[in-house]
């Protein structure tokens, strides 16, 4: 695979043109004008062969026409997306750096026929039977604390991708979670995060998941520890621990050593990414929440939207279709964000799930080959349940000096139909997309206006909406397992054929690594106390100031 830089793609060259000579002066409202089938040509619906995921894709509000579009296919072709997916399915070392396989799909395909590509794949279908074998029992109260009550609240203790996918599921299918189990996400290091759960838990019914890939990490391993202490506080005897802590894990050998049980623990393998990895072992808390037929529905709902990713051709194929959109605005249109908007309040953390997922994807400068890019790659992701942001951010949407490309995305159903609350929802949801598309013009703004306001230029300017900003509109019947599950792969799939194209590794994540490394350098110093040894530490004048600062203060903060 040659992984040449995308800006030697002729078809690169080819949009650049094409942005100067249409795209650059594209107007959607002309283009909605002369054509009258353009939500027909711009649209796709998809149905999951298994399950009752399905979706509409409407891209029509997008600054493209036939020809930008077809262009943007012809730059997936030429950058061999369709090889670079099928080297994915098929296992190969695809995440270069690290030389390992990219098969979070091999966790959601429970199909008979599959045939386990690496090693450790046929492992998959015991591991979900512990699973299952696990929650059933605690959702039950048949697992007993080490008193012999039932567990009544369990505790995530995982950062990144081992807590942003649960937390993001589980707040997704809270219909189908079980109430009387309340359930905490504990994340961060900050010690106000797992004092905070610790005062809603009972020692004697709580149930700790310590997800970790690695069981290296600074914050879990620090968190689980605190989470033990305060166990044991209660508890006396360390064996009760194996009735109150699981581990979700890689790496066996940690696990063991922190004093996770065998039998507790819930293995994955290093080919499953952790920001891929709610599929896996680490998706045990939304086994418990929601019951492990309905996290079979989730990994169905997903493999169902695999099938469409590897089979579809590119020009119906939902996520390579949204991905060659973000590639349009990232290098051409000159756009640096993308929003993630959903109506559906079961979604509210569907946004910073994929903050992980894109930016820890795609923020990345190097290419395969090891040559810097000359063009921008991943996008800043943000977002936030609709209507809330209307109130908040889309000001900027509307009228900012920046393009900043959204997709609106809302259930037909609600889980919740309250009054005339999802009429009402849905009527913002078609609403935003059609005023940013096609905006106010001045004379309009005028028209609404008295006369004495009409000569306030000022006013009149202010009001007026340009337009012409893209959107993706992206509807399904109800936020069910399944759909989630397609939703989450579908996303999942922009990202990585995004990177495809960009020629970059989105699987690793060196980036993370320094700001770790300098921590790690930096705590002795404070644990230390000893100010006088800061300016001999090596650090730069701005941090061994803060540093100072920080030594000084902390005795009697003021
Ligand atoms: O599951 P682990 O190994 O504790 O890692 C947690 C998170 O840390 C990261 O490695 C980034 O620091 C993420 O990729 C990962 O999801």
């Amino acid at each position: 695979m040659a992984h040449k830089l995308a800006s030697t793609q002729p078809s690169w060259k080819k949009l650049e043109q094409l942005y100067q000579s249409k795209g650059k002066a594209f107007n959607l409202s002309k283009a909605f004008s002369a054509d009258p089938k353009r939500f027909e040509e711009y649209s796709r619906q998809w149905s999951g062969k298994t399950t009752d995921a399905s979706l509409l894709v409407d891209f029509s509000k997008n600054l493209i026409d036939d020809e930008i579009f077809s262009t943007l296919l012809s730059l997936a072709k030429e950058a061999e997306v369709e090889k670079q997916r099928d080297e994915m399915f098929e296992g190969k070392p695809i995440n270069t750096s690290e030389g390992r396989s990219v098969l979070h799909i091999a966790l959601r395909d429970l199909s008979d026929d599959f045939k386990p590509p690496v090693e450790g794949v046929d492992e998959v279908k015991p591991e979900l039977a512990h699973m299952k074998k696990f929650s059933d029992a605690v959702r039950s109260g048949e697992w007993k604390g080490y008193t012999g009550k039932p567990i009544k609240s369990i505790v995530n203790i995982g950062i990144g991708g081992s807590d942003l996918g649960p937390v993001m599921v589980t707040e997704a299918l809270k219909p189908y979670a079980k109430r009387d189990l309340a359930a905490h996400f504990v994340s961060n290091i900050d010690g106000t995060h797992m004092a905070e759960a610790l005062r809603q838990c009972d020692p004697e019914t709580t149930l700790f998941i310590v997800a970790s890939k690695t069981f290296t990490t600074q914050e879990t391993i620090t968190n689980a520890t605190t989470a033990r202490d305060w166990f044991l506080k209660a508890a006396g005897d360390k064996s009760h621990v194996a009735k109150h802590f699981v581990a979700l894990s890689t790496n066996v050998k940690a696990a063991t050593e922190f004093g996770i049980a065998k039998e507790n623990m819930f293995k994955f393998w290093d080919w499953v990414g952790g920001r891929y990895s709610l599929w896996s072992a680490i998706g045990l808390s939304i086994c418990l929440v929601v019951g492990y037929d309905n996290f079979e529905q989730l990994l169905k709902g997903a493999h169902d939207m695999d099938v469409h990713y590897k089979t579809a051709p590119l020009e119906q194929n939902i996520p390579v279709i949204l991905a060659l959109l973000g590639i349009w605005y990232t290098d051409f249109v000159g756009c640096q964000t993308h929003m993630l908007l959903p109506y559906d309040q079961y979604m509210a953390r569907f946004a910073d799930y994929f903050q992980q997922g894109d930016m820890e994807s795609n923020g990345k400068t190097i290419t395969k080959n090891g040559e810097r890019v000359d063009y921008e790659t991943g996008p800043v992701i943000s977002g936030q349940a609709g209507t809330n942001g209307q109130h908040a951010f889309y000001q900027e949407i509307h009228q900012g000096s920046r393009i900043i490309p959204c997709d609106f995305l809302a259930p037909v159903q609600s889980h919740n139909p309250l009054g005339p609350h999802h009429d009402i929802l849905i009527s913002n949801f078609l609403a935003q997309p059609e005023a940013l598309a096609f905006g106010k013009s001045e004379d309009e703004v005028k028209k609404e206006l008295s006369a004495s306001d009409q000569s306030n230029t000022f006013l009149v300017k202010s009001k007026v909406f340009g337009g012409n900003r893209p959107t993706n509109s992206i509807m399904f019947p109800k936020l069910t397992p399944a759909v989630l599950g397609a939703l989450i792969a579908m996303y999942e799939h922009k990202i990585a054929t995004q990177g495809f194209v960009w020629s970059i590794n989105s699987f690793d994540q060196m980036g993370v690594e320094l700001g770790k490394v300098l921590a790690k350098k930096i705590l002795p110093l404070l644990q230390s106390g000893d100010v006088s040894k800061v300016d001999g530490a090596g650090h730069d004048s701005s941090t061994s100031g803060l540093t100072r600062y920080y030594l000084q203060h902390r005795a009697a903060p003021k």
